[in-house]
């Protein structure tokens, strides 16, 4: 897969066959709909372009800085590296690109630079400044500039809204399961590991503290979750704790990890959890000996999990 990044970038000359999207997660339904376009590319001869907009449309016109996103672009590359997409395009959103009306978009960008012969899209994809041009307005200019419209249904298409959607709702939740089900991966928070209070360690449970690498990345309910990380090449399971740690007073959201079967020193290495499964809810306890037989409890359900899993 190649990534070309703005798409004044892409300077390939064979025709191709082109989706749409933010493609959040790279789930299951997204997956469904790019094997459609891998395979409708190889049939006619055309090299596969996903066209996709970062930073995300609502992060630059309504300026949400809440807004949480199942993948950061790394991670995106990496899941869609996996699916045999030739082209992946990421155009930078902005304001003046915002204002391009329906038709320069699609003759300047879809046609003149991406070449395209055939465009895969969602039946309600809305395009062009302030978002008028529909798929009807899409097929008309497929009929002056020489490209296929390939609808796709209302059905498959709520298929992948709503699993986008009950992703989300699932890890707010806590529900990793049904989230890794719909993405037919673990979902994941890649970072950074980073200094806390040092207190863990004097427990004999110290816990390397992620930094998430993007502050758009979704984090789940705060709790306890059985987690896994590759560290030093090994794959380790963990119990990870998402919360405040009211228990020692702490104020801001941490994601800390005790790691099963190891002593490695993680300070300022990349990390990437994988959640497996929720095991509570973060609780204030009475006090540190509570919160340490808690966490005792914790490991031994972690590893009564990698003994059936294993
Ligand atoms: C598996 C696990 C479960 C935890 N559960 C809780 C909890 O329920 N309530 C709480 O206040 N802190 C909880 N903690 C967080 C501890 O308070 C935290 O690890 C401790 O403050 C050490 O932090 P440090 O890395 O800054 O030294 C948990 C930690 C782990 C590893
Ligand atoms: N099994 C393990 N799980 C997690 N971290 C470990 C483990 N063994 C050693 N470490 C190291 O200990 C550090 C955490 O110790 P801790 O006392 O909790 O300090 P801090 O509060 O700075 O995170 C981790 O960042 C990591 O470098």
């Amino acid at each position: 897969m190649q990534e070309h990044r703005p798409a004044s970038a892409y300077t390939n000359k064979t025709p191709s066959v082109i989706t749409i999207g933010t493609f959040d997660g790279v789930h299951i339904g997204h997956k469904a709909i790019l094997k459609k376009l891998v395979a409708s590319a190889k049939k006619d001869n055309l090299d596969s372009v996903l066209l996709t907009f970062f930073p995300h449309p609502r992060m630059v016109l309504q300026k949400e800085a809440s807004i949480q996103m199942l993948n950061t672009l790394s991670e995106k590359k990496a899941l869609l590296e996996q699916t045999g997409l030739d082209h992946l395009i990421i155009h930078p959103f902005t304001h003046q690109f915002s204002r391009l009306t329906a038709v320069e978009y699609v003759r300047d960008i879809l046609v003149n630079k991406l070449h395209a012969k055939k465009i895969i899209i969602g039946y309600d994809h809305r395009f062009g400044r302030n978002r008028t041009a529909t798929i009807s307005d899409l097929k008309e200019f497929g009929e002056t500039y020489g490209f296929e419209v390939e609808e796709i249904s209302v059905q498959e298409l709520d298929d992948v809204a709503v699993s986008s959607t009950k992703i989300r709702n699932a890890l707010k939740e806590g529900d990793v399961e049904t989230a890794n089900n719909y993405l037919g991966y673990s979902y994941m928070i890649t970072g950074t590991v980073v200094k806390g209070k040092g207190i863990g360690a004097t427990w004999n449970y110290p816990t390397a503290n992620l930094q998430p690498s993007d502050t758009y990345k979704l984090i789940p309910k705060n709790g306890v979750y059985i987690t896994q990380a590759k560290i030093e090449a090994d794959l380790k399971y963990g119990i990870t704790s998402i919360g405040t740690n009211p228990t020692v007073g702490g104020k801001s959201r941490t994601i800390e990890t005790f790691f099963l079967d190891t002593d490695a020193n993680l300070y300022d290495k990349p990390l990437q959890l994988e959640f497996l499964k929720f095991i509570r809810e973060e609780e204030t306890f009475e006090n540190v000996e509570a919160l340490k037989s808690a966490i005792q409890q914790d490991e031994k359900v972690a590893r009564a999990y990698v003994r059936t899993h294993e």
